[in-house]
C-alpha cells in the first residue's frame, strides 16, 4: 500500500519536512494548512519541491467548522471553500478534508449538515475534487464515525466521502466494528494514530499524546483490517500530534514513522519482512567503563560470583562469566565518563533473518569493527547508540577470548539473565519501544508509572513469548528539572537466581539498605508471616504478589562506576512482570548509600539516584 505521512507529525520548515519524509521512503504527504500558510514557497513551488521529492500530495488539511450553520455563514463558508479549492488547485492536490464542526454557530441538525456538505461536494466536484468528512472526537454535534457516515449516507454525493482517523474512532466508546460495513468507495481517507490509554480530555489526548502506530495501546492492525474489508485502496497515511516529535529531528522522526507503518504493514500480512526468529536468550551484556568505573565493575563482579574467565585477543575486553551470565568489559571507551552498557547480544535461532528484518525496518547497521580472525557478529545500533548484536547459539564468540584460567572463588547461584534495564533519553522512549518490539520480535507487556525520588518514571516491559529475552525500557516521564541529579538514569542487569536467600547469603557485595518501613508496609500489604518478612529484610529483598499469586522476590545492589546496577531475581509460580512497585524503594536506597559513601569517584551529583 501507498504510505504517507502528515506534515504536522514532524518538526521543522516545511522544507525540513518534505526532505525527510522523502528521505524516509514516504510515497505522499498530508499537507497541513498551517505549513502551507509559514512558507516563504507558493502552492506551484510546493507542487514542484514535492514532485522532485517524488512525494505526491494526497490531502489537504484541514477544512474548519463548515456545516449546519444558517444562510449568511453558509455563503461565507462556501466562499471561504472557494478560495482553498483554487489552492489546492495550484498544488495538484484533489482531495480536502473537512473535520466536524467545532463551532458554537453550528446547529444539531443532521439534514441541514448533509445539504450543505452536498453543496460543498458540488462545487468540489465541478473542479475535479473531494471532499473527505472527518468526525472530530470533540466535534460539537458530530463526533463519532458513525454519526459522520449517516451524514454521508444522506448527503449522497459522489464527492462527498469520509475521512476516518483512528485516533477519533478508538478514542471514543462506538464500537469501530461496523466500519467493514461501509459502502465500498465511500471512505476517501485513512488517517493513522496510536495513542496510549488516558483518562483526560479527548482534544488534549489527540493534541499531545498521539503516537505511531505500535507505540501506544490501540489495535491497529484490527482497525485497518476493519477499513481494509469495506474496500478502502487509498494510502495509509500517519497523522500524529506529539509534543516530543515536535521538537525532534524530522529525519529521525520520519525514520520512526516509516518503521511503524513497516511494521504495522507486517502485522496486515501486506508488506512480508523476513519473520523475526525465535530468540534463546542473551549471550552477553557489554559495558564500557573507564579507569574509575573499571576497578568498580570488577569488583562488584568478583562480589557476585563472577570469574574474569577470558580476554579478549586484539581489545582491552574482559570477559567475566558465572553458568550463562557474561559480562562483557570494554576499556576501549572513546568517552571517559560513568560506565554504560553499551553493547548487548542475544541469541536467535537465525541470526542472518534477524538482521535482514532489522534493515527491512530501517535499523541502521553496526559498522563492521572485526579484526582478521575474530567472530563475526551481525549487530544493528539502537535508538540510543546502544549496539545490538544478535549471535547463533552455537557461535563461537567466546573464540574472540583467550582463557585466563580464572575461576569463581564462589557460586552465588545465578543462572541466567532474566532482563536488562535499559534506561533512554527523554526523546527518543517511543521510538525505543518500537524498535525493539518490532526489530527483535518482542511483544509489550506493559507499561507503567511509578513516583520515584526524583520525579515521575515510565517504564515499558517487553519480551520474546518464551520469555527468554526481556527488556524494561525506562525513562523520567518529564524532562529533568534542574534541581534533579544531573546525568542519565542508571541502566542494569537482572540476573535469575532459583534460591534468592541462598544467593543473597553468598553475596559479598556492599548492601543497600532497605529501610525497615517498607518490611512494614509490606507485612500490611500482603499478610505476610513474620519469619518471612525477617529473612526478606535481613538480605534486602524486595517482594510483589501479583493478583494470580505469583510471587517476585528479588534484591539490587548499589549503583557501581556511576551508572550501572545489578538485580538478582526469584519468580516464583511464573510471575511475570517487572516488580515496578518496588523500583522507587530501590532508588531511594541507592541515592541514600550515594549520599552517605563518602570517595566516590563520580561524586554525589553525578548520577541518579
Ligand atoms: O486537532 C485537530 O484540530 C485536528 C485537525 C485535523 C485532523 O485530521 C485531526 O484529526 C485533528
Ligand atoms: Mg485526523
Amino acid at each position: 500500500m501507498r504510505r504517507s505521512i502528515a506534515t504536522v507529525c514532524i518538526s521543522g520548515t516545511l522544507d525540513d519536512k518534505l526532505t525527510a519524509a522523502a528521505a524516509a521512503g514516504f510515497d505522499g504527504i498530508e499537507l497541513f494548512e498551517n505549513d502551507l500558510v509559514v512558507s516563504p514557497w507558493s502552492p506551484s513551488e510546493v507542487r514542484s519541491r514535492c514532485a522532485d521529492l517524488g512525494l505526491s500530495i494526497d490531502l489537504y488539511q484541514p477544512f474548519r467548522d463548515f456545516e449546519a450553520v444558517g444562510p449568511s455563514l453558509l455563503r461565507r463558508n462556501l466562499d471561504r471553500a472557494a478560495r482553498k479549492f483554487d489552492v489546492m488547485a495550484s498544488l495538484g492536490v484533489d482531495t480536502v478534508l473537512v473535520c466536524s464542526s467545532v463551532s458554537p454557530d453550528s446547529v444539531d441538525d443532521d439534514e441541514l449538515a448533509a445539504s450543505q456538505l452536498a453543496a460543498l461536494a458540488d462545487r468540489a466536484g465541478e473542479r475535479g475534487m473531494r471532499i473527505a468528512y472527518e468526525a472530530l472526537a470533540w466535534g460539537r454535534h458530530v463526533s463519532t464515525w458513525d454519526h459522520s457516515w449517516r451524514i454521508v449516507q444522506l448527503a449522497d454525493h459522489p464527492a462527498l466521502g469520509l475521512c476516518l482517523d483512528s485516533f477519533h474512532v478508538l478514542s471514543r466508546e462506538v464500537s469501530p466494528d461496523g466500519i467493514a460495513g461501509i459502502t465500498p468507495g465511500k471512505i476517501f481517507f485513512l488517517q493513522l494514530a496510536d495513542a496510549p490509554h488516558l483518562r483526560m480530555d479527548v482534544l488534549q489526548w489527540s493534541r499531545h499524546h498521539r503516537l505511531f502506530p505500535g507505540q501506544g495501546a490501540f489495535d491497529l492492525p484490527r482497525f485497518v483490517e476493519l477499513v481494509l474489508a469495506a474496500g478502502y485502496d487509498g494510502p495509509l497515511s500517519l497523522e500524529v500530534f506529539n509534543d516530543v516529535f515536535r521538537q525532534a529531528d524530522p529525519a529521525r522522526t520520519a525514520v520512526d514513522a516509516m518503521r511503524s507503518l513497516t511494521a504495522l504493514e507486517d502485522r496486515l500480512g501486506s508488506r512480508r519482512l523476513p519473520p523475526a526468529p525465535d530468540l534463546t536468550g542473551h549471550a552477553f551484556t557489554e559495558f564500557a567503563v573507564d579507569g574509575h568505573s573499571g576497578p568498580e565493575l570488577r569488583s562488584a563482579l568478583r562480589g557476585l560470583g563472577f570469574a574474569h574467565t577470558g580476554q579478549h585477543r586484539t581489545k582491552p575486553v574482559e570477559l567475566w562469566e558465572q553458568a550463562a551470565c557474561r559480562i562483557v568489559l570494554n576499556s576501549a571507551v572513546t568517552h571517559p565518563g560513568p560506565a554504560m552498557i553499551s553493547a548487548f547480544a542475544v541469541t536467535s535461532s537465525d541470526p542472518l533473518r534477524s538482521l535482514a528484518r532489522a534493515e527491512a525496518l530501517s535499523a541502521p547497521a553496526h559498522p563492521n569493527v572485526r579484526e582478521p580472525g575474530e567472530a563475526e557478529l551481525a549487530a544493528i545500533t539502537a535508538p540510543d547508540g546502544t549496539s545490538v548484536f544478535v549471535t547463533h547459539p552455537g557461535d563461537d564468540w567466546r573464540s574472540d577470548f583467550l582463557p585466563t584460567g580464572g575461576t569463581a572463588s564462589g557460586d552465588a547461584g545465578l543462572l541466567t539473565v532474566d532482563h536488562l534495564g535499559l534506561a533512554q533519553p527523554f526523546d527518543h522512549f517511543d521510538e525505543a519501544g518500537l524498535f525493539y518490539q518490532s526489530v527483535l520480535g518482542l511483544e509489550h507487556l506493559a507499561t507503567e508509572e511509578y513516583a520515584a525520588p526524583y520525579g515521575l518514571m515510565r517504564s515499558r516491559a517487553m519480551s520474546n513469548p518464551s520469555r527468554a529475552v526481556r527488556l524494561a525500557l525506562t525513562v523520567a516521564v518529564l524532562r529533568r528539572g534542574e534541581w534533579a541529579p544531573a546525568v542519565a538514569d542508571p541502566q542494569h542487569v537482572a540476573f535469575t537466581t532459583a534460591d534468592i536467600v541462598a544467593t543473597a547469603a553468598a553475596l559479598t557485595l556492599p548492601k543497600l539498605r532497605i529501610p525497615d518501613n517498607y518490611y512494614d508496609d509490606l507485612a500490611a500489604r500482603f499478610a505476610l508471616p513474620d519469619d518471612f518478612i525477617t529473612t526478606l529484610s535481613r538480605h534486602g529483598i524486595l517482594y510483589d504478589r501479583d493478583p494470580s499469586g505469583s510471587e517476585l522476590l528479588h534484591l539490587y545492589t548499589p549503583v557501581f562506576g556511576g551508572r550501572v546496577f545489578f538485580e538478582i531475581i526469584e519468580r516464583r509460580h511464573g510471575y511475570d512482570r517487572s516488580g515496578e512497585p518496588n523500583a522507587p524503594v530501590r532508588m531511594a536506597a541507592q541515592r541514600h548509600r550515594r549520599l552517605t559513601t563518602s570517595n566516590h569517584p563520580y561524586g554525589t551529583s553525578q548520577a541518579v539516584p
